[in-house]
């Protein structure tokens, strides 16, 4: 019940989490400045436009609207940019975030679920990737969200400021009921770029690598179904809600799909061929990322129950299909 201000709810897997929020009985508020998000996708609750680094308007954000909790997706998120100007990176992200906790620490909102990702783990073959794995990430974009995760910890120490960490794996899919879905422009995450291929809206998916040390040479990924991801996030707001201690949570299946499985299962779904190329690996990529952990299934009680291959493409495609926002 109340307000809970989501900030990047105009986005991906902020829309989602917003219509999760509101079946839910809550009132999801969403802060976007609409640098990659759409105002067509603010459908469940007020939206006010606004950036993470003007600190006045998220004062008034808190004074007006009094959230309970704050679910904070705002970020720049893209891997290859983050190479190219860490600066964006770490103003926008990190300077943003410690905004945005000071603003909800003046206005004594002092329960806070985070979007982190398995990036911060970086570049750690064969081994197990569960919540205490070393964080080493291998780009600006990664560090940046493990400055932020810092920063949780240290404003819970001296202003107790409670918080759940999610760090995603691969997310894909859309919602079934199709109001909300991936729209990225740039797109550059593979299934929505596969299902591009396949109607015809690029040329080909070129494969990032095919030399990688893995059964079919491609990058294996663990992918979950965005409505499981966001349903995780409702878990984790009632456990703060309840009292439970900040905690860390991966949010994968544990299972593992190459490029090319994704490929074969996009081209039985769709029942379409996709035209493919061969290129060169792509800078940053981590030949398997997979998570090794069931503690959001043990603690939370989180049962993913639409992450299989086939259904998140099927939920892609369509979306893909119908879905689509113009501003
Ligand atoms: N998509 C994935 O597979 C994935 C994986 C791991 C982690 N994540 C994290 O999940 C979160 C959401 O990702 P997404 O795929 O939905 O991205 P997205 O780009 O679709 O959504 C991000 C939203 O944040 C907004 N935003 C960015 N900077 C802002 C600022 N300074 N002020 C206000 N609004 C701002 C954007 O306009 C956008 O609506 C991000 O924090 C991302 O790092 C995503
Ligand atoms: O055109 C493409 C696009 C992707 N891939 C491959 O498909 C896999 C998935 O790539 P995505 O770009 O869809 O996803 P990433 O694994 O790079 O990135 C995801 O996980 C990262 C953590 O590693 C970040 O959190 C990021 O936000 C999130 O989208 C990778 O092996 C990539 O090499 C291709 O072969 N061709």
């Amino acid at each position: 019940m109340g307000n809970v201000l989501v900030t990047g709810g105009a986005g991906y897997i902020g829309s989602h989490a917003c219509k999760a929020l509101r079946a839910a009985g809550m009132t999801p508020v969403t802060f976007d400045n609409l640098s990659t998000g759409w105002r067509d996708a603010v459908k469940f609750g007020p939206f006010v436009y606004g950036d993470l680094l003007d600190r006045p308007v998220l004062d008034t954000v808190f004074e007006e609207y009094s959230p309970v909790a704050v679910m904070h997706f705002a970020a720049l998120s893209l891997v290859g940019e983050s190479m190219r100007d860490p600066g964006l990176y770490w103003r926008n992200n990190v300077s943003g975030s410690l905004n945005l906790i000071e603003a909800a620490v003046a206005a004594g909102c002092r329960t806070f679920v985070f979007s982190s990702t398995c990036a911060t783990y970086g570049e750690q073959d064969n081994v197990v990737l569960d919540e205490t794995a070393a964080q080493q990430p291998i780009n600006a974009y990664g560090a940046s969200k493990r400055a932020i995760e810092d920063m949780l910890r240290d404003f819970e120490a001296s202003h107790g400021l409670r918080h759940v960490i999610f760090r995603y794996f691969n997310v894909a899919g859309a919602d079934p009921e199709g109001e909300v879905g991936e729209f990225h422009r740039p797109e550059t995450h593979l299934v929505p770029l596969i299902l591009d291929a396949i109607d015809g809206k690029r040329d080909a998916l070129t494969i990032f690598g095919t030399d990688y040390d893995t059964p079919d040479g491609t990058c294996i990924r663990d992918y979950v179904h965005v409505g499981d991801l966001v349903d995780a996030h409702v878990l984790g707001l009632k456990w703060l809600q309840e009292g439970g201690e900040s905690r860390v949570f991966n949010l994968g299946t544990g299972t593992g799909f190459s490029v090319r499985e994704v490929l074969d299962e996009s081209r039985a779904v769709t029942n379409r061929a996709v035209p493919v190329v061969e290129g060169p690996r792509r800078p940053g990529d981590c030949t398997r990322l997979v998570s090794g952990s069931t503690r959001a299934e043990a603690e939370l009680g989180w049962h993913p129950r639409r992450s299989t291959m086939k259904q998140m493409i099927t939920d892609a495609w369509r979306w893909h299909q119908t879905g689509h926002y113009e501003g």
